[in-house]
């Protein structure tokens, strides 16, 4: 019998994607990576649940303690970040370095299965002419996480299943009923898991690190206004900043040295251009020339067209055809043609003027 291994988080999807693979008759294994404790799909609360969904199908189920490893890839890399004056995304990277290369790596090392499945929104083809997989946005445009995945490699992408890419959520929650599963009614989970578990990002941030008042500036240098923190901001924030003005006015740049935050009105926060970097070219190589895309700069923002202009060292510069409004350092940018994954990265800080 065909042997697959599923991540699973405890909630409705991961439990569904198993369930879907039981009744082809694969002969799954569960497997949930213990990454903080708590309340929220991915701690110890997922666990409980996770663990009845594979009491239910009858099937075994395996726990990796991966603490310590979110920890240093995950939370680490966002209190420095924010730090820094950037807003990282910690789910491209939690992706591939905590969840999919961990998980293959043990279905291979320690059960001898090459297959794992999850329960992710998005799409994988097989193109013959070139040899490589594809990663395409799911049918379900309004739950699609191929955003999330772009950082993933042909590697991981040839031992993955998503049993759920060509599945609506209602479908989804459908099926779960049908099978009787317990997490059938489970509520959605969060975007960003940590919020989930912490409340909000700022209340987590304050876990980690002090807050340090400091001036608000407008590009001219006035001093408009007082903060308490440059990590508690992000480029293109309107709420919150405590400043009365006559037109509306956004974090336009953040200053860790000199802790200061810069703000100006909604034309001064749009940009033409913006440099990526740590790109991963997903569905094709690396192109030695500038191509035409889609590309979406936040997860929950709208593909628009691009000119994407390969650098050295796995960077590109992207053109917009029409200025973007709050291009954010350390949020992924990530292109597509049509519905397939050609490319992502990291947004970089502007050079210094
Ligand atoms: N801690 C974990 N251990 C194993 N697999 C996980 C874990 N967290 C997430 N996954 C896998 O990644 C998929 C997507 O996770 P995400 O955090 O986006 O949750 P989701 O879309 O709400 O899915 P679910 O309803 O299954 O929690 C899950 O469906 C599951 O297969």
């Amino acid at each position: 019998m065909n042997k697959i291994v599923v991540g699973l988080s405890g909630g409705v999807d991961s439990s569904t994607a198993a369930a879907i693979l039981h009744n082809q008759g694969y002969d799954v294994v569960g497997l949930t990576l213990w990454l903080m404790k708590g309340k929220g799909q991915c701690c110890s609360e997922g666990m409980v649940d996770a663990a009845y969904i594979c009491e239910q199908l009858g099937i075994p189920h395996h726990i990796v303690d991966m603490r310590e490893v979110f920890q240093t890839h995950i939370i680490d890399y966002l209190v420095s970040g924010y730090s820094d004056g950037i807003t990282p995304l910690p789910c491209s990277q939690c992706n591939k370095t905590v969840k999919f290369s961990p998980m293959l790596q043990y279905a291979r090392e320690k059960l001898g299965v090459d297959k794992i499945a999850t329960g992710h929104y998005a799409r994988i083809t097989h193109d013959p002419t070139s040899g490589r997989y594809q990663l395409r946005r799911a049918v379900d445009r309004n739950k699609d996480q191929s955003y999330f995945l772009y950082d993933l490699t042909q590697d991981v992408l040839a031992g993955v299943v998503f049993p759920l890419g060509e599945k609506l959520k209602a479908e989804t929650r459908q099926i779960a009923s049908e099978y009787n599963l317990k997490t059938a009614d489970k509520p959605e989970s969060q975007d960003l898991c940590l919020i989930e578990s912490h409340g909000s990002m700022r209340e987590f941030l304050d876990r980690y690190i002090a807050p340090k008042k400091g001036e608000i500036i407008d590009a001219t240098g006035k001093v408009l206004g007082q903060h308490d923190g440059v990590h508690h901001y992000t480029i293109g924030q309107r709420k919150g900043l405590g400043i009365a003005a006559a037109e509306p006015l956004y974090v336009i740049g953040l200053d860790p040295v000199m802790n200061r935050v810069i703000v100006g009105d909604r034309t001064t926060a749009n940009q033409i251009e913006c440099t990526v970097g740590r790109v991963n070219w997903v569905s094709i190589s690396e192109p030695n020339a500038p191509i035409r895309a889609q590309v979406q700069v936040r997860y929950r923002s709208t593909a628009v067209d691009v000119t994407v202009v390969p650098l050295a060292n796995s960077r590109v510069k992207l053109v917009f055809d029409e200025p973007q409004f709050s291009i954010t350092p350390g949020q992924a940018a990530v292109w597509y043609d049509g519905d397939v994954v050609l490319g992502g990265g990291i947004i970089e800080k502007p050079a210094p003027n």
